[in-house]
């Protein structure tokens, strides 16, 4: 059994979008309006600096600020989860080590990104992170963008450590999720990553999910996540329907995550621009993206979780 509690880290955590100001700079202003925004709704825990947070974008000095402003706002009231991965070993390292100083409630990480890795260096990489700090490390899988295929032998030995906790696998494959999950044990949890499959993640043993879509729509989510508790499987599907047909609008902008932002901005959440080379929306399709969030908000105002 882990030592660690892992209750914690299940259902619906939100892969927070990044915050800047005018100048593109990092906004911890932002930051806390943003995560205080997903507090007050009820989520239950914030992925910071991942995919979403576009922490490979940003220098270890921004990748700090952010995460101190979430966790002075709502580190005592929600899981934090510490994105730490850096291409090199020693940022992430070093990464890891501010996350713990500031109280972050776990650490995670792709591998490194650009050069193609054997298995033993990511694991290595990844065995410096976690000796480094006392918090629960949770692997990020993600080999769409990452290249590097994790396989269920290295998966399996890191696992067998106390620190290992979890897993989240953003891979499309709810076989591979089930596999992991198998490989991992009871004690091991496995965060279901393609927000549109966050169902099928869950019936197949996901023991919840962090998506990048979540930040809009939350309580989508946790819809699907209370329908799925209480055994309402056609419910579930329904609202599973809903959200994906959402997410499929969304991915039709230059920039998910530019249009993400968007919409936050148009309900007063105003967390700058996606940085560069991530696009905005561009002026011609802003009163599409209106419409769309529009449709969000008003489905949320049906789902009333
Ligand atoms: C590939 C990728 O970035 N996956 C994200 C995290 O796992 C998801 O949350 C997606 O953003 C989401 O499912 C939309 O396709
Ligand atoms: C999607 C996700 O989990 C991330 O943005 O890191």
């Amino acid at each position: 059994m882990k030592t660690y509690d892992l209750e914690r880290f299940k259902g619906i955590t939100v892969a927070m979008y990044s915050c800047y100001d005018e100048k593109g700079e990092v906004s911890k202003e932002a930051a806390k309006k943003l995560a205080r925004h997903y507090a007050n709704i009820g989520v239950n825990g914030l992925y910071v600096g991942g995919s979403s947070g576009e922490g490979m974008l940003q220098n270890v000095e921004e990748r700090k600020q952010t995460l101190e402003a979430v966790m002075e706002e709502v580190g005592q009231e929600m899981t934090i989860i510490a994105h730490v991965g850096a291409p090199s070993t020693r940022d992430s390292v070093e990464l890891s080590k501010h996350a713990e100083q500031v109280g972050a409630h776990a650490i995670s990480a792709v591998p490194s990104i650009y050069y193609r890795l054997s298995p033993q260096s990511v694991e290595h990489h990844w065995q410096q992170m976690i000796d480094s700090t006392s918090l629960p490390f949770i692997i990020y899988h993600i080999p769409q963008t990452t290249g590097f295929q994790l396989s269920k032998a290295l998966l399996t030995k890191m696992a067998a450590q106390d620190k290992v906790i979890g897993v989240k696998i953003s891979a499309e494959s709810t076989f591979e999720l089930q596999q992991f999950k198998a490989a991992g044990g009871d004690d091991f949890l496995v965060f279901n990553g393609p927000d549109e499959q966050y169902l099928a993640g869950r019936s197949i043993g996901a023991d919840g999910g962090i998506g990048g879509t979540y930040g809009v729509m939350p309580e989508l989510f946790m819809k699907i996540e209370q329908c799925y508790v209480e055994g309402k499987t056609e419910e579930a599907r329904k609202w599973q329907f809903i959200v994906n047909d959402l997410i499929a609008e969304l991915l039709s902008f230059p920039s998910l995550y530019g249009a993400c932002k968007q919409i936050l901005k148009l309900r007063g959440l105003n967390t700058g621009e996606a940085r560069l080379p991530f696009l905005p929306v561009p002026e011609a399709e802003i009163s599409r993206l209106e419409a769309i969030n529009e449709k969000i908000l008003s489905y949320i105002n049906q789902a009333q979780v």
